[in-house]
């Protein structure tokens, strides 16, 4: 299993391009279902889960033709075609790998009329039921049953009639697949207190390129009208917020300055605020948002929040840099219960963190020291990273298989600015 190799000390500077979002692309590529036409995606990331999915496409017979194969290439532009669907269903050992595979129910079960998924299951950051993913379609007035591990859905004959949801939680997920089923169902559908996440934006805007009707975008109340048939696109990945937001921080903490190339400010209010009230100055400029830090970063208090709030997955990354901040922060944790995984990581970097439930509290320290550690998710990796690239000596970070799901070729990013970070086998 390969490991990250980082030398901290050296300050960040430069230019660092931004790639299409993960969590964007993992809900447009199955709107591929909808469609007998094809569905072009430019600005796709080169990820482990993108690769997964695309592989979970082909099990249901979609093909796809990949451009942009150059090794120097960030991203790539992908062609899926589901002309004929030759099966309905996930199964276990592709759903188990990738959470987001639950996406396929909505689109499938509009398209097809069944669609049998796997349970996800939990995962090292919480639970993660998927109970309001079935409410809302059996609102629409699917039929759902759960047996040996599966959820089956089944659509009454003549399709999907719609209906209205009532979110008792705001779910980014579940309102995607209800928006992915609502937009071929027979009448109109009203979805209330959905998730208004720039993605489920990026989702609207592609199904509406598809020739969906949807009213409401970017609001919590959307109303989609369900049409006979989607044609058809060709659509550009949204910025991934998330890996712009991580790069901030990475910047911030070593006192550098970085453009990030092809970020959009408007999607990312939340995190640049905090990062304003850390002391860390942003500027949207022409070709994406220039960040720098000069001087002592400043606690601050961060909670997270469905959006506008702070994304959750920016938590592990604010919380590295608090720990090299003066004074003390209190990171409240709402989305997820179990997502302090980094912590006792950071720990052994020498940060003073100290956790009750869902809150921490970062008490922030001069030095940061390079250690050996690991982590369980995708952001808590990218936590470690970022206390490394300003820690005294060496750290090894292993279990990277983590960050190879959601940053495109992480550590020439950083390379390009500056940092002291190499990929080696585990011997
Ligand atoms: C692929 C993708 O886009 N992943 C993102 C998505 O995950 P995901 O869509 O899984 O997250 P949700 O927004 O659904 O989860 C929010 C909260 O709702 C709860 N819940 C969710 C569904 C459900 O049926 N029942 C239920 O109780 C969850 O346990 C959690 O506490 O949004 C999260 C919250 O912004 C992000 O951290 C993930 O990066
Ligand atoms: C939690 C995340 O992703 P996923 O929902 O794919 O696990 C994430 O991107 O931080």
């Amino acid at each position: 299993m390969d490991k990250l190799l980082i030398r901290g000390g050296n300050r960040l500077s430069g230019t660092i391009p931004i790639s299409g979002a993960k969590n964007a692309a993992l809900t447009l590529i199955p709107c591929a279902l909808l469609t007998d036409e094809p569905l072009t995606l430019r600005n796709l990331p080169r990820l482990a889960d993108i690769d997964g999915f695309q592989h979970l496409m082909t099990q249901f017979g979609v093909s796809h033709t990949i451009q942009g194969q150059r090794p120097e290439d960030f991203g790539r532009v992908v062609t899926l075609e589901a002309t004929r669907l030759t099966s309905t269903v996930a199964p276990y050992d592709l759903v188990r790998k990738m959470r987001a595979s639950i996406l396929v129910l909505g689109p499938m079960l509009a398209r097809m009329g069944e669609a049998t998924v796997s349970l996800p299951g939990g995962c090292a950051i919480g639970n993660r039921p998927i109970d309001l993913h079935l409410k809302v379609l059996e609102a629409f007035g699917a039929q759902i049953e759960l047996a040996q591990g599966y959820v089956k859905a089944m659509a009454p004959d003549g399709g999907l009639p719609g209906g209205d949801f009532d979110f008792p939680v705001v779910s980014v997920g579940a309102t995607e697949n209800a928006l992915m089923a609502a937009v071929l169902a027979n009448g109109t559908s009203r979805l209330i207190n959905a998730a208004r996440e720039p993605e489920i934006v990026d989702l609207c805007n592609l199904l509406v390129a598809m020739g969906a009707e949807i009213e409401g975008i970017g609001q919590s109340e959307l109303t989609i009208h369900g049409v006979k048939r989607l044609h058809g696109a060709t659509y550009r990945v949204m910025p991934d917020r998330i890996e712009a937001g991580s790069y901030a921080c990475a910047a911030a903490i070593t006192g550098g300055e970085v453009l990030l190339e092809g970020a959009k400010a408007e999607d990312m209010g939340s995190t640049l605020h905090a990062l304003r009230n850390i002391g860390v100055e942003s500027e949207e400029v022409k070709g994406g948002i220039r960040v720098a830090a000069n001087g002592r970063l400043r606690a601050h208090n961060l909670t997270t929040a469905p959006y506008p709030g702070l994304a959750t997955d920016m938590q592990a990354q604010l919380m590295s840099l608090l720990c090299k901040a003066e004074g003390t922060s209190v990171l409240t944790e709402t989305i997820f219960e179990n997502r302090f995984m980094h912590v006792p990581e950071l720990s052994r970097m020498g940060a003073d963190i100290e956790t009750t439930g869902r809150t921490a509290i970062v008490r922030g320290t001069e030095t940061l020291n390079g250690a050996e550690v690991m982590a369980t998710d995708l952001r808590a990796s990218m936590s470690l990273i970022i206390a490394a690239l300003a820690a005294k000596g060496e750290t090894t970070v292993r279990r990277i298989y983590h960050l190879d799901r959601g940053y495109e070729r992480l550590e020439e990013k950083l390379q390009l600015v500056g940092a002291d970070i190499e990929r080696v086998g585990d011997e």
